[in-house]
């Protein structure tokens, strides 16, 4: 069987439109003999939740510097709220979901990214007996980008770097959804192709950066593990989604 993750961030959690919509895809995709995982972010849930307990918050690079006292509220954001309010819109079009964390079954292995950052982690696949399980059973896993490292410290990962990760594990396809239709190149146009060479050329003209930035280095390496290209689209587009659906090529295509 086909098996695809999908990643989802940005104001989508924000969006019952938006999430009505892709879980109508999820399910169709389902029916369409796909067996699925969704891996979500939900930065916009991370910086209410902050601001709501006192907190300010900054990026470095794309990537939320995390302070220890910072973490519970970010866990909370990511592994509690958003996966519940998606694990509550897979219910109700009647897909079985399971709310997971990185931190669950063993999946992955997890370390401190970079001190300077705080409580942030980059993680590497280590174990599918979980989501094989899952997978088998019909289920859907929907997995949030918190991770615990050896010694037990929760760790906020770029919910980008899980998808890689968590594609990786399976060797299965990968497709990030954000809030914009792709990768766009200096006019705002889509880039419908894009390779390591192509990548580093728009980064150097300063038109790729932040979280794009992270995304397309996140979607380069899963595409070079798993050799085929891995897709940026927006889940805000019902033709990206339709095209999705029908296996159509949507957004940009990052080449192994
Ligand atoms: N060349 C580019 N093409 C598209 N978006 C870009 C580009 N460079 C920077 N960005 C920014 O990156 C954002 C997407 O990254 P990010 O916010 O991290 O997405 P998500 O939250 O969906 O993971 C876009 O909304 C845009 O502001
Ligand atoms: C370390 C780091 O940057 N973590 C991200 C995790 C969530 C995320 O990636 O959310 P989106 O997919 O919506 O951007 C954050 O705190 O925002």
């Amino acid at each position: 069987m086909k098996t695809m993750v999908i990643k989802v961030g940005g104001a989508l959690l924000a969006c019952e439109t938006g999430i009505a919509r892709l879980f109508e895809t999820l399910q169709g995709l389902q029916q369409g003999g796909w067996q699925l995982l969704l891996v979500h972010g939900g930065g916009i849930v991370v910086e209410q939740q902050l601001q709501a307990n006192g907190f300010t918050s900054d990026k470095k690079q794309g990537l939320r510097i995390t302070p220890a006292e910072q973490i519970p509220v970010v866990a909370g954001a990511l592994a509690g709220t958003a996966n519940t309010a998606l694990v509550a819109a897979a219910c109700k079009v009647g897909l079985v979901p399971v709310g997971l964390s990185l931190a669950d079954g063993g999946m992955v292995q997890a370390q401190v990214l970079d001190p300077s950052l705080g409580c942030v982690g980059e993680v590497v696949a280590k174990a599918s007996t979980l989501p094989d399980a899952l997978l088998s059973a019909g289920m859907l896993p929907i997995i949030s980008s918190i991770a615990v490292d050896e010694t037990g410290q929760l760790l906020n990962v770029n919910a980008d770097q899980a998808a890689t990760a968590i594609c990786q594990l399976l060797g299965a396809e990968l497709t990030l959804l954000s809030d914009v239709s792709g990768v766009l190149d200096g006019k705002g146009q889509l880039i419908a192709s894009l390779d390591q060479a192509g990548f580093e050329q728009q980064v150097a003209l300063g038109v790729i950066a932040g979280g794009m930035k992270v995304k397309v280095e996140a979607a380069l390496a899963a595409a070079k593990s798993i050799n085929n290209c891995v897709r940026i689209a927006s889940w805000r587009s019902p033709e990206q989604l339709a095209a999705l659906l029908d296996g159509e090529p949507v957004g940009t295509a990052v080449q192994p």
